[in-house]
């Protein structure tokens, strides 16, 4: 760290402060955090394992709400980022964080930990990029003093990656469910059934339709069991673990939104589905099948186009294949569309996350009429499922993907969240049958997939 000479008092600064450390365990490092920082985690992992992530405890938050709050905290943040004081060889500060789904705000109590834009900045920010590891210390204060402070988080660092290294691994029990409550199945239907009446009638191409269901635990579920039978479960996926307070949202994402690295940036369009099959030929039949059909083909084609449409003007060059490919995970296949291109100076991560949600994998076309119908014909509160969630440094690099695949974590309850987009010709029992599918994954990490029917 440099010292800072002639600042002006009040204004915030951010000092960082990063040691290597070698062959330390992410999952221990969150656990070791449980002490003193619960309710102030977070933890990220890419679908290819080349990044991880573990945050503890909160220098600096950062929320927003209406539709401005992706320009507020960048705003914030950028201001924040011209005050960065920090030696070269110190990795840059990162900022975690989501949104809600819809930019209205949140309507259920379910939700209330998690406020419409939420970010973070870490005390303890590990990163594990390929073999480095790193671990940084960030302290926010207005003060040009702040070496007291700073002793006394080297010492609780210390203290946390001793307990990470000596404690043995943390065993985790798998949840035990009492009740599974299918919450709103007839519901469901009934919107599936009315988005396609709107299709009909010409009001939109395809709308994004969920439900949700209620697991209560025998004891609390802890957001460390969450994270570890995450990562075990689903490897194929993205794992993210955002808690706040006493809630976590969590889940096993296979969808990114946007990536961007050194100016270059990458989109997919994600969207049409079925499931694995039990054995190769079936899983090839099915994929095959999947790639040539039309109604499938449809939900994917919406959301290839609209990303183009609407990066293209941040975008210096974009590729955009012409044909889609497969991506397989554990418990489901998709049609995949990789996005490659270059950034205009001027569009950072964040104003791609803007101009992308929601995508119609999420949301549908026209955007607009189709989160209408959303408010109107779901039955619940999607909070952050199905919403941005991921990290932005100091540098503008980072990395946000969709909630789906996901919970929200309250104790001794978890919400879990699936949908899927209808269009002309969706059947609604087979929509039904596709969110079973998609619960599917945070089933299995909560102990849920011993209830299925
Ligand atoms: C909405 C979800 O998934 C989205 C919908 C898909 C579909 O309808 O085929 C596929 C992938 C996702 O973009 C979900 O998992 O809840
Ligand atoms: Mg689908």
């Amino acid at each position: 760290m440099s010292e800072l000479v002639g600042s002006k008092q009040g204004t915030l600064h951010l000092y960082t402060e990063t040691i290597e450390c070698e062959g330390i365990s992410p999952l221990a490092l969150y656990e070791a955090g449980e002490k003193l920082y619960k309710g102030q985690r977070f933890f990220w992992q890419n679908r290819e394992k080349t990044r991880t992530i573990v945050g503890i405890g909160h220098a600096r938050i950062i929320r927003a709400e209406g539709s401005r709050r992706v320009d507020d905290v960048r705003e914030e943040w950028n201001e924040l980022k011209n005050n960065i004081i920090k030696e070269q060889a110190d990795q840059a500060p990162i900022l975690f964080g989501g949104f809600s789904f819809d930019e209205t705000g949140v309507s259920s109590e379910e939700w209330d930990a998690f406020s419409p834009g939420l970010f973070v900045v870490p005390v303890f920010q590990l990163e594990i990029v390929n073999e480095s590891s790193q671990l940084s210390i960030n302290c926010v204060t207005p003060q040009i003093d702040y070496s007291k402070r700073f002793d006394h988080l080297r010492k609780e660092r210390d203290r946390l990656l001793h307990i990470a290294q000596v404690q043995e691994r943390p065993l985790f029990e798998k949840p035990v469910v009492i009740e599974k409550i299918e919450r709103n199945v007839p519901e469901y239907l009934q919107a599936v059934r009315s988005v396609k009446r709107n299709i009909t009638q010409g009001r939109v191409d395809k709308v994004v339709i969920s439900r949700s269901i209620e697991l209560d635990f025998e004891d609390t579920v802890s957001s460390g069991s969450a994270l570890y039978y995450a990562l075990q479960e689903q490897p194929e996926s993205y794992t993210f673990v955002f808690e706040n307070e006493s809630d976590t949202f969590f889940g096993a994402t296979p969808e990114r939104l946007i990536r961007k690295e050194a100016g270059k940036i990458f989109s997919a369009g994600v969207a049409g589905s079925v499931r694995r099959g039990k054995d190769l030929g079936e899983d090839q039949r099915l994929g095959q099948a999947l790639l040539s059909d039309e109604k499938n083909r449809e939900e994917h084609a919406y959301v290839v186009s609209m990303i183009q449409e609407v990066i293209s003007p941040l975008c210096t060059s974009l590729e955009v294949p012409k044909h889609p490919k497969l991506l397989k995970i554990r418990d489901i296949q998709h049609l995949f569309t990789p996005i490659h291109g270059e950034a205009n100076a001027s569009a950072d991560l964040l104003s791609f996350v803007s101009a992308l949600h929601p995508t119609p994998a999420l949301g549908g076309t026209p955007r607009k009429e189709a989160v209408e119908l959303i408010r109107e014909l779901e039955q619940m509160d999607r909070g952050y499922y199905a919403a941005p969630i991921g990290f932005v440094d100091a540098d503008d690099n980072g990395e946000f993907v969709v909630g789906i695949r996901s919970a929200l974590l309250k104790g001794g309850k978890a919400l879990l969240y699936a949908g899927g987009g209808i269009v002309s010709e969706s059947d609604p029992l087979a929509e039904l049958e596709e969110t079973n599918v998609k619960f599917r994954p945070m089933l299995r990490v909560l102990g849920g997939h011993r209830h299925e029917l």
